[in-house]
């Protein structure tokens, strides 16, 4: 048994998990939410998660690290100058790097001897072509500066294309997936043979779809037109990050709100609904056409687990690619495989599982 303490710390919430790698176990575990609002900061969080976790000796601590930049192609022992990196990269996430900082630094210090292993969102995505990765901007300005795309969600990917290959009953180096990692923040990736060959996150966690209050994609000269018109820098960072996507649209950041909306003919609402779904329509075409076709289509995280409005809306029409949703299995709570028996390509939904990944990548290092 290793026993390993999981910190996965996002943007407004930590969760955490104290769990036998090898097994997958759990022991303990909770959720810190709204971190931010109400004066309570990370480092607060974090010393209510250690208070909670009492007396307990792990062999190991693993950390959600969103942004490795292009310094970390995989999992990594902190140590001061690996955390020193860590920190340097928060200009390029700054809404998720220094909360990593700082669950690092307070389990460090809580747990003197005991090793602590970064894991990154980005890794998974580090053998992305350079077609796939790079901005068309002045090529001078993108090396001076680590302007290229990143992509994350990695690690939820990572397990959840083995479980995709599980589910199939074929070998991962075989396969040609989507996988839709549908949150709070959304990203899909295009994975071939286990390997990340596109996603829809970029330089940071703002590229893409459409999320419960980020944008995702839009022209950048929405920027200048209304950096010109009076706006600051950092209220277009908050404009885009903070008040935009479902947020923006339907004054709801959740899509049980949302749905809820849909259901009640509030029309902006069903606006946002639709707005989401075309830009997940969009990507899944682009990728089938990336990957030569696909295997399977996988929806995972909050949303991708539990709404089957929105699976239904994303993979309607798309018989042509032979994706054939069966409407029954979709409606139903917890079906692994909602295509029909005849469907070439397989839909699945599969749970994500970030903590549990996190505590494998974190123990094979001891
Ligand atoms: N039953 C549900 N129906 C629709 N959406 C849901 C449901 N349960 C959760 N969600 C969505 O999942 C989102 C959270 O997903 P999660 O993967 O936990 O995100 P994150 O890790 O980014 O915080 C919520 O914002 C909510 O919109
Ligand atoms: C990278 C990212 O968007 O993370 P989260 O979904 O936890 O906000
Ligand atoms: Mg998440």
């Amino acid at each position: 048994m290793t026993l390993a303490f999981v910190v996965n710390s996002g943007s407004s919430s930590i969760k955490w998990e104290l769990l036998d790698a090898a097994s997958g176990s759990r022991e303990a575990g909770g959720i810190v939410e709204r971190i931010g609002e109400g004066g309570v900061d990370h480092a607060a969080a974090m010393r209510s998660i250690l208070d909670e976790l009492g007396d307990v000796h792990p062999d190991v601590i693993g950390h959600r690290v969103v942004h490795g930049g292009a310094l970390f192609a995989a999992a990594t022992l902190v140590d001061d100058a690996v955390l020193e990196s860590i920190e340097e990269l928060s200009a390029l996430a700054p809404l998720h790097n220094p909360a990593n900082v700082a669950g690092i630094r307070a389990a460090r210090e809580a747990f003197p001897g005991v090793p602590n292993v970064a894991v990154f969102d980005t890794a998974f995505h580090a053998n992305m072509p350079p077609a796939a990765y790079t901005y068309a901007i002045d090529s001078t300005v993108a090396a001076d500066h680590g302007v290229r795309r990143y992509g994350f969600h990695g690690t939820s990917y990572q397990y959840v294309s083995a479980r995709a290959a599980d589910v199939l009953g074929r070998p991962l180096d075989d396969l040609r997936l989507i996988v839709l990692h549908l949150g709070n923040g959304a990203s899909v990736c295009a994975i071939k043979g286990g390997v990340s060959i596109d996603t829809s996150m970029g330089l940071t966690p703002l590229e893409g779809l459409v999320m419960g209050s980020r944008s995702g994609d839009v022209d950048a000269g929405i920027l200048f037109h209304l950096g010109r018109a009076g706006f600051t820098l950092p209220e277009l960072d908050t404009l885009l990050n903070r008040r935009s996507g479902m947020l923006g649209l339907a004054g709801h950041t959740d899509m049980r709100d949302v749905l809820a909306g849909v259901t009640a003919g509030d029309a902006s609402s069903q606006l946002a609904f639709v707005v989401y779904v075309h830009r997940l329509r969009h990507y899944i075409g682009a990728y089938l056409a990336e990957l030569g076709g696909a295997d399977a289509i996988v929806f995972t995280a909050g949303v991708g687990e539990n709404a089957a409005p929105v699976r239904a809306a994303a993979l309607a029409g798309f018989e042509w690619a032979g994706i054939h949703l069966s409407e029954e299995r979709n409606a139903t709570r917890g079906t692994t495989v909602i295509s029909t028996d005849v469907s070439p390509v397989a839909a699945l939904v599969i749970p994500t599982n970030e903590e549990l990944e996190i505590a494998r990548q974190a123990a094979a290092l001891l």
